[in-house]
């Protein structure tokens, strides 16, 4: 696969093939433009086709992301996809090598699809045009990263409960040489984690907490980077019940269990030069008998009291307790937690970036940074004490779980704000609105779930660590 009809690799391709390669492409109408792919019969013995595929070169710094990258994702995934179906099961793709990891997360993500026997028909195997890349191969990773995410939120709640998602972290990590702890009903109740017990026990399905570390022999640095992901296996919205239509959608409500899991894939497999602590929380959020009711008030495990007004706004109460351990036990320099939290972060940011909440300019930086070198950008809300005020002070206890309709992602931050110490440098990710797609807007990702911000995630480790 050749970018344009204009580089180097097709030069030296036509002229081998006798300028044959020429006339084919000027007998299609000429170099593709952006988004086409022109495919060639090959003289050369050693490929079947030689698909040439058109670039865009627009670079408007206002997209807030390395454009050149991004132009490179896009291409590969139109030069993979026209090759769907050919029976083509090995790619070599010419591409410089300042772009060869955006060319090999594209290619990875491209050649993915959930339903497994499909994915027959889509070209596996990938590499850079006769010869090894080391980017190129990190790049395969990231990818294969983000398609285990992706894997996670597509499955649906039967086939992914708290138990099985436990038991996928052990079988994932473990061999890459991650610890992974995995705690049940009982030490979440020792653990006085009372809000995120109110989420779990409506539900059959035994609630997991998974605690996960990496920590390499060689450091780059002695501080703990941790990651939180909010691990809803299904949100009916509890007594809150959600409407029945699209409710299927909250399959994917573990999306930022889901990212942080392969977050950590990425970093033991990359051999991140630093620690990284992750915990998910894991639940089922389900109406029964057993259920909490709006009203309902439980003392959280920092010694918050919380009015659970409607428990479709769960998502922060399993994390409020999750954010209070991890802080407190494993003393983080940083902490990230992702979430599927609010329907309102639909509605504000679309499938566009992710909304940041972050009071530590620091930090913040870092992981626009990252955001803009992996073309899956972030994007910084407002974290002001005035969206604090709207969840606190309740009737009957310190804090409501749920500040209304006005400004829901930004109340939702501030709800959790409560729960991480001060002198932390703490981001939230709400990725509610990243958490799926139509298939229209990104080229490598197709309709479903997206696994989004894995690799902005995994970027921020990078550019801490190193
Ligand atoms: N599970 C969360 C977020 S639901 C957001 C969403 C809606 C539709 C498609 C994708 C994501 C939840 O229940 N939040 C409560 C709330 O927003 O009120
Ligand atoms: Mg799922
Ligand atoms: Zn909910
Ligand atoms: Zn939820």
């Amino acid at each position: 696969m050749v970018e344009d009809g204009t580089n180097q690799t097709f030069l030296e391709l036509n002229e081998k093939s006798g300028s044959i390669l020429q006339k084919h492409l000027d007998a299609l109408g000429g170099p593709p433009k952006a988004g086409q792919v022109r495919q060639l019969p090959s003289s050369d013995d050693e490929f079947d086709i030689i698909a040439i595929v058109g670039q865009s070169n627009k670079a408007d710094p206002s997209e807030n992301r390395d454009v050149n990258l991004e132009n490179v994702r896009a291409a590969v995934a139109n030069g993979v996809k026209a090759l769907n179906g050919l029976q083509i099961e090995k790619v070599q793709i010419a591409v410089d090598s300042e772009a060869a990891q955006a060319a090999g997360e594209s290619a990875k993500m491209t050649a993915w699809t959930y339903k497994a026997d499909k994915r027959e028909k889509i070209p596996q195997k990938f590499s850079v045009f006769k010869k090894d890349s080391l980017e190129f191969d990190q790049g395969l990773i990231l990818g294969e990263a983000q398609n285990i995410a992706r894997e996670l939120m597509e499955l649906p709640g039967n086939l992914l409960t708290p138990s099985i998602f436990a038991d996928k972290c052990v079988a994932l990590l473990e061999p890459l040489g991650v610890k992974v702890n995995v705690y049940g009903a009982d030490w979440i109740k020792e653990q006085n984690m009372n809000a995120f017990w109110s989420v779990a026990k409506g539900s059959s399905e035994e609630p997991k907490f998974v605690e996960m570390i990496w920590e390499p022999e060689v450091k780059n640095r002695e501080e703990t980077f941790a990651l939180v992901g909010k691990g809803v296996t299904f949100d009916s919205g509890g007594i809150s019940i959600k409407p029945s239509a699209n409710m299927g959608d909250m399959r994917g409500d573990m999306g930022g269990a889901a990212v942080t899991v392969a977050t950590m894939y990425a970093a033991a497999k990359l051999k991140i030069p630093g620690k990284v602590l992750a915990t998910t929380p894991l639940a089922e959020n389900m109406p029964s008998s057993n259920a909490s009711k709006p009203g309902d008030v439980v003392i959280a495990r920092n010694g918050k009291s919380i009015q659970i007004d409607n428990t479709d706004a769960e998502g922060r109460l399993l994390l409020c307790d999750a954010l209070d351990y991890t802080a407190e036990v494993h003393k983080p320099a940083a902490m990230i937690d992702s979430a599927t939290l609010t329907g309102a972060m639909v509605i504000a940011l679309g499938d566009g970036a992710t909304g940041v909440f972050c009071k530590d300019n620091d930090l913040w930086n870092l992981i626009e940074k990252s955001g803009h070198e992996t073309g899956d950008r972030a994007w910084r809300m407002p974290h002001y004490q005035h969206y604090f005020d709207a969840i606190s002070p309740t009737h009957n206890a310190d804090l409501n779980n749920t500040g209304g309709r006005a400004a829901g992602s930004a109340t939702a931050a501030g709800f959790l704000s409560a729960f991480v110490p001060k002198d932390i440098p703490w981001a939230h990710f709400d990725i509610a609105g990243v958490m799926d797609t139509t298939g229209s807007t990104n080229p490598y990702i197709c309709k479903g779930m997206t696994g989004r911000p894995t690799r902005t995630l995994y970027q921020t480790l990078k550019n801490y660590f190193n």
